[in-house]
């Protein structure tokens, strides 16, 4: 039930209908019962992080923003697998993915450590208030400011092994270089950047001429997603599922 809300709440902001021909074939895969069906089978976090997607979600109109609870248990299982001691976010919102991800990292050890950045007060406060109740404060490090400014003065002698970039869409490309050319993911670390398909929309900015009642946002996604698959320095897989989910490595 959740899964369709959102994509009702997201065309409501959008101010458009889900059924314009544009993305009606990828909206139809979204609002299916696979949805429904995947968060019935997917084993549930604690009732704390739960907490605050649904806290989220009936306190802010652009909830939409937040991703989902199979999302949320999707990246907590990829840190737990993959060995991950140390998350960057760009993006944090109300902290869920964050909170998400300290799920997976709890066992890891006194090195274990996820640093966010948020840049809107409203949802900074949110954020803050959700991780310190939450139990799991010890593990995130959460930042107030601009993630451009942020990324270019974090300390680089520390290196990340997941970076999810959930942040605005027209800097994605930024944060990519910026991320790289300060040598801020390890060896065998990798970059997780949200919402690539951007709702449908991305795959028609590259097929159709006329872009006018295209998104921005995912104009800027199919500059990101070429940019990287252009680059020497990344190998990267796009996954259709969520919203469009790039997983990109250092070569
Ligand atoms: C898609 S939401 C993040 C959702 C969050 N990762 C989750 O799933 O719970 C994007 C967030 O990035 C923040 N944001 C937008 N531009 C930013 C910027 N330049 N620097 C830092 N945060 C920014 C927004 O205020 C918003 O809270």
């Amino acid at each position: 039930m959740l899964y369709r809300s959102y994509i009702l709440r997201f065309f409501s902001v959008l101010n458009t209908s889900p059924t314009q021909n544009i993305h009606r074939s990828y909206l139809s895969t979204l609002s299916s019962q696979d949805g429904q069906y995947s968060e019935t089978y997917t084993t549930k976090q604690p009732h704390y992080v739960e907490a605050v997607h649904e806290k989220t979600v009936s306190s802010f109109p652009k909830s939409h923003m937040m991703i989902s609870t199979v999302q949320g248990a999707f990246l907590k299982l990829l840190v737990q697998v993959s060995k991950v001691t140390k998350v960057l976010e760009l993006g944090t919102f109300t902290g869920y993915s964050a909170l998400c991800m300290a799920e997976g990292l709890k066992e890891r050890g006194p090195e274990a450590k996820i640093v966010t950045l948020e840049k809107n007060p409203i949802h900074f406060k949110a954020a803050k208030e959700n991780i310190e109740s939450s139990g799991l404060g010890h593990l995130i490090e959460l930042k107030h400011g601009d993630a451009t400014d942020l990324l270019l003065n974090i300390d680089n002698s520390v290196q990340y092994d997941l970076i999810f970039i959930d942040a605005d869409k027209s800097n994605y490309i930024n944060y990519y270089n910026t991320i790289l050319e300060r040598n801020l993911l390890s060896d065998d670390g990798v970059i997780v950047a949200d919402n690539v398909l951007f709702y449908g929309y991305v795959s028609q900015v590259a097929k159709i001429n006329d872009t006018s009642q295209i998104p921005s946002a995912a104009k800027h996604l199919h500059l990101f997603n070429e940019h990287v698959v252009n680059d020497w320095r990344t190998t990267q897989v796009l996954l259709p599922c969520f919203d469009g989910l790039m997983l990109i490595r250092k070569k």
